[in-house]
């Protein structure tokens, strides 16, 4: 929503008029008090109970007192008891509902079940338990009330946390090693705020309604105080004489039980459409016990051997990948969609979900054995050695923080670089990923950078310590032909000026061949072939043919459809016992019905999984 659309919100009709009403309110709740307290209070034998008249516009009640000026009185206790009753609700509720983040997911489950027994009480009845218990009156009613909006504060915080959760950017904050409580303060809780913000306006008319209900039933504030709701039990018993008594109370009650509800329907028009679109939930993971680390080449940056990812239900999207990077190598995973590319990126950078069961002989990283670690100590160990560009730009970066700044942390936290040279070093990586005027730049918010800005801000971001190894997943899918390759020829550029490895991800085996040294060719979870990019031609197993045949060159004859590959890859649930390719697959014999060929090495980086192809070539060994 335009600042355009935002303003209209707040001056349209809905907007004035509850904004008028609640300053009203406000008004009254801090003069009424001072001007008309006495005699709000004034005891008039004389006049009980009399109908509106010169000197009592509104009549007075059954002791001559003036019902005007009480019910005008009794604003500022009906609003501070609403105003203190749901800003201790919403603190508490929201406390509840985000603190489980920090725990594990077993402590979050008792909160969760405890969060859902309290949301099953009917609200007026806890609140009327908790005042009885309490002793009835004014800071009874409050604690009570406060007490029973704890339970919705915390559903709401506990969802939006968990949205927040699963965001790209707190991926990436992860990965950057950002510890738990400042993941809270600086990434949960600011994306959160507005939402919260809303809901505690609108649950303030509610309080209101609530508390005169527990005074109007004799359980809250006690004489000689008095409130809206007292005033209107007190008036019902006079409401064939003096209707007044208890129409003034009611009318008020419902005038700021409206206002207050406006205004929160009224800032959730003005702030909706800028809500912040988050991407799937990558949270934790969960590693099984270490298994024997064998004997790696000392030349290896990262060495992955048998790595297995299985989903709750059993499936198991990536199946036995091994796999070596050595250090300023750019090594391409390349497949179709589902064939466990992004999950075999994810379990290396430990940012699977913790449902998830990340298995491996081996995944070593800088001479780091990464199995078996908890997060925080996953995060420690890699710090900024291994950088990770997620996938989409546009949810990657924390909105509500400058983007120099979410950059400047990283080294802030890690080496305690002091803020002005943090910031200074966030805006050289910002020009050294060609952001015209990076001063400017590093002081504006995500939303304020185009997709392809957003990327190289990424990319910026984790190589602010320069690290050895990028993990880049599908860096280019959210952007436009020619910013996709001005992204990869930085991570090309990292990797010649600084010697940094990369894993990029893609679908697109032309856009890995234009930048990788080696492609790793995905089918179903498992790698069907290692080659060079140089000796791409000479690429032998059908699927990777397939792949290669599919692209469109300068002999292609336009007239014609493009080359597609028949049928569709089964889902990890399909998989089989024989080569998951076979069915698609123009070279099948009976043989790779039932047997899932393996993948043997053929020479230096060069490993094939397919017996039908793999006569026409020299093998030199196994895998
Ligand atoms: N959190 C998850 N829970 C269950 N299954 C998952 C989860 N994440 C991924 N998968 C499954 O794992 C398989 C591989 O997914 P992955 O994202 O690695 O594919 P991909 O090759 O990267 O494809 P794409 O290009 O579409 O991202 C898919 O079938 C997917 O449905």
């Amino acid at each position: 929503m335009s600042a355009r659309s935002r303003r209209a919100a707040l001056t349209g009709p809905l907007g004035v008029a509850s904004l008028i009403l609640v300053a009203a309110f406000v008004v009254l709740a801090v003069v009424a008090p001072l001007l008309w307290g006495e005699r709000a209070d004034l005891v008039d034998p004389e006049a009980m109970n009399q109908g509106p008249g010169p000197d009592h516009p509104l009549g007075t009640d059954n002791l001559g007192r003036d019902i005007l000026a009480r019910a005008l009185v009794a604003t500022r206790l009906s609003l501070t008891m609403a105003l203190v009753a749901t800003f201790a609700g919403a603190v508490a509720g929201t406390a509840l509902g985000v603190l489980p983040a920090a725990f594990g997911p077993r402590t979050r489950r008792w909160f969760a079940a405890v969060i859902d027994v309290w949301l099953a009480f009917p609200v007026l009845l806890l609140a009327m338990f908790v005042s009885i218990m309490l002793g009835t009156g004014t800071t009874a009613s409050v604690i009570a009330l406060a007490l029973t909006m704890v339970p919705s504060f915390a559903r709401l915080a506990q969802t939006l946390s968990a949205s927040v959760g699963g965001s790209e950017y707190l991926a990436a904050a992860k990965v950057l090693g950002i510890p738990r409580r400042r993941q809270l303060l600086r990434y949960v809780l600011p994306n959160i705020a507005e939402p919260l913000i809303l809901n505690t306006t609108i649950s303030i008319g509610g309080g209101l309604l609530a508390l005169s209900s527990l005074s109007f039933l004799g359980i809250g504030v006690k004489a000689p105080d008095y409130d809206w709701g007292r005033m209107l039990g007190e008036g019902l018993g006079a409401i064939y004489t003096t209707p007044t008594a208890a129409l003034a109370p009611a009318v008020m009650i419902v005038l700021a039980g409206v206002a207050f509800s406006m205004l929160g329907e009224t800032l959730a028009k003005a702030v909706r459409g800028d809500a912040r679109h988050t991407g799937p939930r990558r949270a934790e993971r969960k590693r099984p016990a270490p298994l024997a680390t064998t004997e790696r080449d000392d030349d290896v940056l990262l060495d992955v051997a048998g790595l297995r990812v299985t989903f709750p239900g059993g499936a198991t999207p990536v199946r036995e990948v091994t796999f070596q990077v050595r250090p300023g190598e750019i090594v391409g995973i390349v497949g179709e969609s589902g064939s466990g590319k992004s999950v075999t990126a994810l379990a290396v950078a430990g940012l699977l979900p913790s449902s998830a069961v990340v298995q491996a002989d081996r995944i070593t990283f800088d001479s780091h054995d990464l199995r078996g670690r908890t997060e925080a100590e996953l995060r420690g160990l890699l710090g900024t050695r291994m950088g990770f560009v997620p996938q989409d730009p546009m949810t990657s970066l924390n909105p509500a923080l400058r983007v120099g700044r979410q950059l400047a942390e990283v080294v802030e936290h890690h080496n305690g670089t002091p803020k002005a040279p943090a910031w200074r070093l966030a805006v050289e990586r910002l020009a050294g990923v060609r952001i015209a005027d990076p001063e400017r730049r590093a002081g504006q918010f995500p939303h304020e950078y185009s997709g392809g800005m957003r990327q190289r801000a990424l990319i910026a971001m984790a190589q602010m310590e320069r690290p050895k190894l990028i993990i880049a997943d599908e860096p280019t899918t959210a952007l436009d032909v020619t910013v996709q390759r001005h992204v990869l020829r930085l991570i090309a550029e990292a990797s010649r000026e600084h010697g940094t490895a990369a894993v990029v991800v893609s679908h697109d085996i032309a856009l890995l061949a234009g930048l990788c040294t080696r492609l790793l060719v995905m089918y179903c979870g498992r790698i069907v072939e290692e080659i060079d990019v140089a000796s791409l031609r000479e690429a032998a197993h059908p699927y990777t043919r397939a792949l290669l045949g599919a692209l469109p060159d300068l002999d292609t004859d336009r007239s014609l459809p493009l080359t597609t590959i028949p049928g569709r890859p089964p889902t990890p649930a399909e998989f089989g016992a024989g080569c998951a390719f076979a069915p698609r697959c123009g070279l099948a014999g009976p043989e790779c019905e039932h047997d899932d060929p393996p993948l043997l090495t053929l020479g230096e980086g060069r490993r094939l999984a397919c017996p039908r192809v793999r006569e026409e070539t020299t093998v030199h060994g196994s895998a």
